[in-house]
């Protein structure tokens, strides 16, 4: 460890103010943990005083600051609380509570810099990946996980699929695909997904009693993006996500820190299902997240003694603003083992309209002069910033369409506006990640 290096970096920390407690990080004492190691840098982060609305711009300050420190490659915000250990993520990986590239200082169109935003890399967990799919529900026992494993099986015949489950406290994905563990870590420590028929499988309910679980103590969304982190998928296409039920904070986080390009919410058609569902969307939109649509599980059920379909609950989907993308009846065949590649009817259908939904997902919803930085390499990227900037009227909104978090470039806007604390000059911020390779910045300039 470079004691210079250290240094540099507890002075960058020095420099991020907490808005909320009107001093620096460092001294109102949100920095628990600090690890400097060959240019990799942790900071152990508690900002439960933070006002909420406020703790995501801090922990982005401080990826900001260290990463524009000389010698700093990559910079991982770990979110604490006052009871969870410091250290307390996968052996050897650390957990990525908050985590993004950041650009060096001094970057500008004309300044030749070696210590570009590419040179500052972030861990994405599901990075590669060309779509992530999550499967979510408002409440529990609604078929979420049987959706998301014979949506994942029926991916599976055209796709090289992965299916990671996400519910720590009721994984029952193993069960539904009849895989069992252990799960065997390769020579790079990293955990080796368990495979069934071509679809790859990654669970806690996998891992048996006997597995030194380290990540046990940790908070629970630190657990699970911890091992989204590891795992080590093999060329995955598609990955299906099964998020635990509800809106709490493991659903959230584990959206907020991992490449979701959409997410389908289950639902049965229940009233108060559908009420809360409705109420699931609006949230998951409100962070940013692209909802693809709903499935109706257990809509109706059809006799097997006079072959009439009828409705198993009272109620209707008008409340939803979302598509519903499939309607499935309550049969046997959907209790039985998921076989990949051999899905009922309906399942192959849901997956057809969600490969829809996905496509249109990518439409972005922004102005015409919004600055589009996709594709363009670092210097062009700083270059179309700074000429689009330049056209915006003090108090007039700014947007920004990226390929990659584009958070940091708030520094660079900072620079540009001549305003020392770009934190609190660029409000509001708002970043909305629209697919996995698709960001959109939305802010005013001050
Ligand atoms: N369409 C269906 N027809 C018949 N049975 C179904 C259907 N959908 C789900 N089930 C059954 O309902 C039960 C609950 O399903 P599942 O475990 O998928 O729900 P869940 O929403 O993931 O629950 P939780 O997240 O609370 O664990 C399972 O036994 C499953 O086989």
């Amino acid at each position: 460890m470079s004691c210079e290096l250290e240094s540099a970096v507890e002075s960058a920390l020095g420099q991020v103010q907490n808005p909320s407690l009107g001093t620096d990080v460092y001294k109102a004492g949100l920095v628990h943990d600090l690890t400097v190691a060959d240019g990799n840098v942790t900071v152990a982060l508690d900002t439960t005083a933070v006002d909420p609305s406020m703790a995501r711009g801090v922990a982005d300050a401080v990826v900001s600051a260290v990463g524009g420190v000389d010698g700093v490659d990559e910079v991982r915000v770990r979110q604490v609380t006052p009871q969870s250990p410091a250290g307390g993520g996968h052996p050897g990986t650390g957990s990525p509570g908050h985590h993004g590239t950041a650009p060096a200082h001094g970057h500008g169109a004309n300044t030749a810099h070696d210590h570009t935003e590419e040179s500052v890399e972030g861990t994405d967990a599901f990075e590669g990946i060309e779509r992530v799919i999550a499967v979510a529900s408002a409440k529990g026992g609604v078929g979420k996980s049987t959706v998301a494993v014979q949506l994942a099986c029926a991916l599976a015949a055209d796709h090289a699929v992965g299916i990671f489950d996400a519910d720590l406290y009721g994984p029952n994905v193993p069960t539904l695909l009849d895989v069992e563990g252990p799960v065997r870590a390769g020579t790079d420590d990293r955990p080796r997904p368990v495979e069934t028929g071509g679809v790859e499988v990654m669970s806690t309910g996998l891992m048996n009693d006997s597995q030194p679980l380290a990540w046990r103590g940790s908070v629970a969304h630190d657990a699970v993006t911890d091992l989204a982190e590891t795992t080590a998928w093999t060329d995955r296409d598609t990955l299906v996500l099964d998020l635990p039920p509800g809106t709490g904070d493991v659903p959230l986080s584990v959206l907020q820190e991992t490449s979701v390009d959409g997410v389908l919410f289950v639902t049965t058609p229940f009233q108060s299902s559908v009420a809360d569902t409705r109420r699931s969307v609006e949230l998951f939109a409100d962070e940013g997240v692209p909802v693809l649509g709903t499935v109706l599980n257990m809509a109706s059920h059809t006799c097997p003694e006079c072959g009439d379909e009828h409705p198993l609950f009272a109620g209707g989907t008008d409340d939803l603003d979302v598509p519903v993308l499939a309607e499935l009846p309550f049969t046997d065949d959907v209790q039985e083992t998921a076989v990949p590649g051999e899905t009922p009817d309906p399942f192959a259908e849901l997956a057809e309209r969600v490969t829809e939904r996905l496509a249109e997902a990518g439409h972005i919803d922004v102005p015409d002069d919004a600055v589009d930085v996709r594709g363009l390499d670092s210097e062009a990227r700083y270059d179309a910033v700074a000429d689009g900037f330049a056209s915006v009227a003090s108090g007039d909104p700014f947007h920004l369409v990226s390929d990659r978090d584009p958070t940091p470039v708030r520094e660079y806007l900072g620079e540009l506006a001549g305003v020392d604390d770009p934190v609190l000059a660029f409000q509001p911020f708002e970043v909305e990640k629209w697919g996995s390779e698709t960001w959109v910045l939305r802010t005013r300039r001050p």
